[in-house]
């Protein structure tokens, strides 16, 4: 099973043999395919640059199995971001096979791709995929025409309901098994004919031999579609679209945890851990690191289960619904404007969105970029100022007890420090960003299956990924305070913690914990008794910009160097004391 951010980095994939690529432009079905033929479930989202980097898995077809490879989406194979180098790799890597997948509503371009394929001389299958859209579209398409033209299997297909898929296995399997023919250059095989022909040319002609129009009439979804870019009806939209969103995330989350996951934790689980562990544990330090305030049963189910599980679902709820419906690369067409003044570009809004689920799955998603330079600056907004859920579900329910102002003032500090960090590295940094380049996918109602696999798969990897560090920053906080240690501690500390940041002794804890998880920075300060609203916001302030934990600072080295990574932690913790002390004093000398 693959995470829902695992990434591949090993280079022995490119000398593999028997494998077969899922090759095409990008968000066009590759990896709804991918996870139909092989039954590893990979993210798939209705946006271009989904794919960032390859999956594989073993695809049976009769007695043999291969390697299927799920290859990030290009436009053509003279690639432009480090995510089209893989697809350009792939090609050269010696496949068996390629199944090719043509999206049946953008025909010309992706026959362009098509035709590029064969140039490599590889046996290809055609999938022509979303031809439930294409037909909601208007257009019908003669699928024999299609696969004369180019002188290759075709098979109409929709991927998300598994149409066409045992036919395109079946002519995957006659391909391979088919011997080759050696072909020099003729004029009269296709692959030669596209060799010599300009492919543009060549996509344009077989498109319009092929596809039809045969209904005008637009549908409600493509009248939205189309709107939604428009900045009259689409900017009203896109707030209505956001404050639903954070309504639902905020609100729902909230009453989530107040009306079931507290009362689960409090009158249930914690009682139930106490009463069990008092039955044969001794009083003393082992029975308190186990149950006692700070109790790893006690903490452990009031962070994991009451603070941050409801925020993490419900988000992924809704970006999930976002991101298959089609929404987000519209809202990135309206805002491309505010992110160009902050030196990026509209499109990489998409991976910053990303980073309000988790930081390490944007700091992949940055690939997509066609520059170094913006990949550094998202990763870099990311890390500074975009609260991953679970921090952000700590925040919201730190705040709860004081006024909701303090959670607008929290979104604004963090806007404005994203725009700050963004200009600065835009202008610090050498090299380009290149102007916004975006497909616009059709906008979709999501299919109810692969929804619910992604959802799946990103609360699972929510699971997998964080709760082990989680569970280590509960164990080493029940052991800091039930022994006593803590308290030495924050006497070394207490300068900086009281005396600059005006914070109670033991919030150096959250400091600590801080450093393996981002939403541990917070949670402490809510077990604090007695806290002010303005210490509740210091202390917000300086998780928010504090040291990116522990698996962030890992991507970070993985996919940049550890000098970017070291750059990008001290710069954030000196911001997180300076910007949060800062507040503090002022604070003081004006109240
Ligand atoms: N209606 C409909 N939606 C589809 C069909 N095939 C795929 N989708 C949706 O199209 C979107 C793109 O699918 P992906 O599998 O992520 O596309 P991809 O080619 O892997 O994209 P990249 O990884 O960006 O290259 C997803 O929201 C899918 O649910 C189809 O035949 N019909
Ligand atoms: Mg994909």
């Amino acid at each position: 099973m693959a995470a829902c951010h695992e990434i591949n980095y090993d280079e022995k994939i490119y000398e593999k043999p028997n494998k077969i690529l899922l090759m095409g432009n990008p968000n066009v079905g590759k990896s709804v395919f991918f996870s139909n033929l092989t039954g590893i479930h990979v993210v798939s989202s209705n946006y271009a640059g989904t794919t960032v980097s390859y999956t594989e898995g073993t695809l049976k077809l009769g007695n043999e199995s291969y390697t299927l490879i799920d290859v990030p989406g290009t436009y053509s194979m003279e690639a432009t971001s480090e995510a089209e180098e893989v697809a350009v790799r792939f090609m050269n890597s010696n496949p068996i096979a390629v199944l090719c997948v043509l999206d049946a509503t953008n025909l010309e371009r992706n026959i362009k791709l098509g035709l590029e394929l064969q140039k490599y001389k590889v046996p290809i299958v055609y999938a022509l995929n979303l031809t439930d859209v294409a037909k909601r579209h208007g257009y019908e398409i003669n699928v024999s025409l299609l696969s004369k033209e180019l002188a290759a299997p075709v098979i109409p297909t929709v991927a998300v309901k598994n149409e066409g898929l045992n036919q395109l296995k079946d002519e995957l399997q006659k391909v391979i098994n088919r011997p080759k023919m050696a072909c020099g250059n003729c004029s009269s095989c296709p692959a030669c004919a596209s060799n010599m022909l300009n492919t543009w040319d060549r996509a344009r002609e077989i498109t319009a031999k092929v596809r039809k129009k045969v209904d005008t009439k637009l549908s409600f979804l493509d009248r939205l579609g189309s709107n939604m870019l428009k900045p009259w009806p689409g900017i009203p939209i896109a707030i209505l679209v956001i404050l639903l969103s954070l309504g639902v995330i905020v609100g729902g989350g909230k009453a989530l945890r107040a009306t079931l996951l507290l009362p689960l934790v409090n009158k249930v689980l914690v009682p139930f851990f106490k009463m069990v562990f008092s039955s044969f544990v001794p009083e003393g330090t082992l029975l308190n690191v186990l149950i006692g305030e700070y109790g790893i049963f006690v903490i452990g189910f009031e962070w994991i289960i009451a603070l941050i599980f409801p925020y993490v679902l419900l988000f992924y709820i809704v970006f999930s619904f976002l991101e298959d419906s089609g929404v987000l690369p519209r809202l990135s067409v309206l805002f491309d404007n505010i992110m160009r003044k902050m030196g990026i570009q509209g499109g990489s809004m998409i991976t910053i969105l990303l980073g309000y689920g988790c930081a390490v799955p944007a700091i992949i998603g940055s690939r997509a970029a066609t520059t170094k330079k913006e990949r550094l600056i998202i990763s870099s907004i990311v890390c500074f100022a975009v609260p991953c859920i679970s921090q952000t579900g700590a925040l919201i329910s730190l705040f709860a007890g004081f006024s909701p102002v303090l959670l607008i003032l929290m979104i604004l500090l963090s806007l404005s420090i994203m725009m700050i960090v963004s200009s600065v590295l835009s202008r610090l940094l050498k090299g380009t960003v290149d102007p916004m380049v975006i497909e616009i996918p059709n906008l979709l109602m999501p299919n109810g299956k692969a929804y619910g696999k992604k959802l799946m798969l990103r609360m699972k990897g929510f699971l997998l990924d964080a709760e082990v560090p989680m569970l280590i920053s509960i164990v080493i906080a029940a052991l800091l305070k039930e022994t006593g240690l803590l308290a030495q501690i924050a006497v070394y500390l207490e300068p900086i913690v009281s005396g600059w940041l005006g914070l109670p002794k033991d919030a150096v804890i959250a400091l600590i914990l801080g450093i393996v998880r981002r939403e541990m920075a917070v949670a402490p300060l809510l077990a604090i008794e007695g806290l002010t609203a303005l210490q509740a916001f210091v202390g917000g302030t300086v998780a928010l910009l504090y040291l990116p934990c522990l698996s962030v600072f890992g991507i970070l080295t993985k996919e940049f160097s550890v000098k970017v990574a070291l750059t990008i932690a001290c710069s954030t913790t000196i911001t997180a004391f300076v910007v949060a002390g800062l507040i503090n004093q002022l604070a003081h000398l004006f109240m």
